[in-house]
C-alpha cells in the first residue's frame, strides 16, 4: 500500500508522549501552510524536507487523503474516475478536521490507497500543532481551504518535467503501467490542471521554482522556525 504521510503519524503518536512541549497550548494561534501545484511539480518533496526538517512541531495533512471512499463501485471503475477534479475530494471533511485542528483536538485523518483508487478504511491520528502544512494539486482551489491559510505557497515546474517524473514515480509506487499513465494524463489529469490547479498559482504568496530549491526552503524555514519560537 502506498500512502503518503503514514510513517510520519506513526513517528508523531510515538513520540507524542515525549514531546509535550509542542502540543498546541490551549490559547496558541495555529498556522495553516497551503502547499499547491501541479502533478509532479514537487509538491511533496518540499513538504516532505519541511517535515524532516521540524519533525514533530509540525502537523501534515495531505489533500490527497481525502479523495472520496468509492468502496462501491468496483476497481476496473474507479480507474475511469476524474482525480483531478475538486468533486473527487471530500473536501468539507478536511475543512470541518482543520477547524478541529485550530480549535485545539486532534483529528482522525483518512488514510488513501493510490494503488486501490480508494480509501484503504484505516485513519491516522493527527495532533493540533503550532505549524500546519497542507499539501494537494488542489488545496490552493478552494475558497474555504484558502480562508483558512496564512501562507500559501505554489510549487512550479514545466509540464513536460511534471509527466516525466509522474510516469516514473506511478510505475513505481502507485501500481501503475506507462500506458495507463499517458492515457489518464491526456483526458484528465492535463486539462483538468489548466482548468483547476494553474489558475491557483496567482492566488499564492510564494511561487517557488521546484521542489527542491535550496533558497526557496531556506526561506520557508526560517518562517516557520520563526513561528514555532513565538509566543503567541
Ligand atoms: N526538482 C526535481 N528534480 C528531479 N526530480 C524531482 C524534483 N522534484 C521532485 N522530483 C521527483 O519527482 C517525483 C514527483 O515529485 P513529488 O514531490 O512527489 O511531486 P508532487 O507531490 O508535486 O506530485 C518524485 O519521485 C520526486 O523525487
Ligand atoms: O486514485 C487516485 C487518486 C489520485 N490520483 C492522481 O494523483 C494526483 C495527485 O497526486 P500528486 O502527488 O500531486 O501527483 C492527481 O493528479 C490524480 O490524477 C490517481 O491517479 N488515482
Amino acid at each position: 500500500m502506498t500512502v503518503k504521510g503514514v510513517n510520519y503519524i506513526i513517528r508523531a503518536h510515538e513520540n507524542e508522549v515525549k514531546n509535550s512541549k509542542i502540543r498546541m497550548g490551549k490559547n496558541m494561534k495555529s498556522v495553516i501552510i497551503g502547499i499547491a501545484g501541479g502533478t509532479g511539480s514537487g509538491k511533496s518533496t518540499f513538504t516532505n524536507r519541511l517535515r524532516d526538517e521540524f519533525k514533530d512541531n509540525v502537523a501534515v495533512i495531505y489533500h490527497d487523503n481525502y479523495y472520496r471512499d468509492q468502496s462501491d463501485i468496483p476497481l476496473e471503475e474507479r480507474k475511469k474516475t476524474n482525480y483531478d477534479h475538486p468533486d473527487a475530494m471530500e473536501t468539507e471533511l478536511l475543512v470541518q478536521q482543520l477547524q478541529e485542528l485550530k480549535e485545539g483536538k486532534s483529528i482522525q485523518c483518512p488514510v488513501y490507497d493510490y494503488t486501490q483508487h480508494n480509501r484503504s478504511g484505516e485513519v491516522q491520528t493527527v495532533e493540533p500543532k503550532k505549524v500546519i502544512l497542507l499539501e494537494g494539486i488542489l488545496v490552493l482551489a478552494d475558497e474555504r481551504l484558502r480562508d483558512l491559510m496564512d501562507i500559501k505557497i505554489y510549487v512550479e515546474a514545466d509540464a513536460d518535467e511534471r509527466i516525466l517524473r509522474r510516469v516514473i514515480r506511478d510505475v513505481k509506487e502507485r501500481g501503475r503501467d506507462i500506458e495507463g499513465v499517458v492515457e489518464q494524463y491526456l483526458t484528465t489529469v492535463k486539462p483538468m490542471h489548466y482548468l483547476y490547479v494553474e489558475p491557483t498559482r496567482s492566488t499564492a504568496d510564494i511561487v517557488i521554482n521546484s521542489g527542491m530549491n535550496s533558497t526557496a526552503f531556506e526561506l520557508v524555514k526560517n518562517t516557520i522556525q520563526k513561528i514555532l519560537d513565538s509566543e503567541e
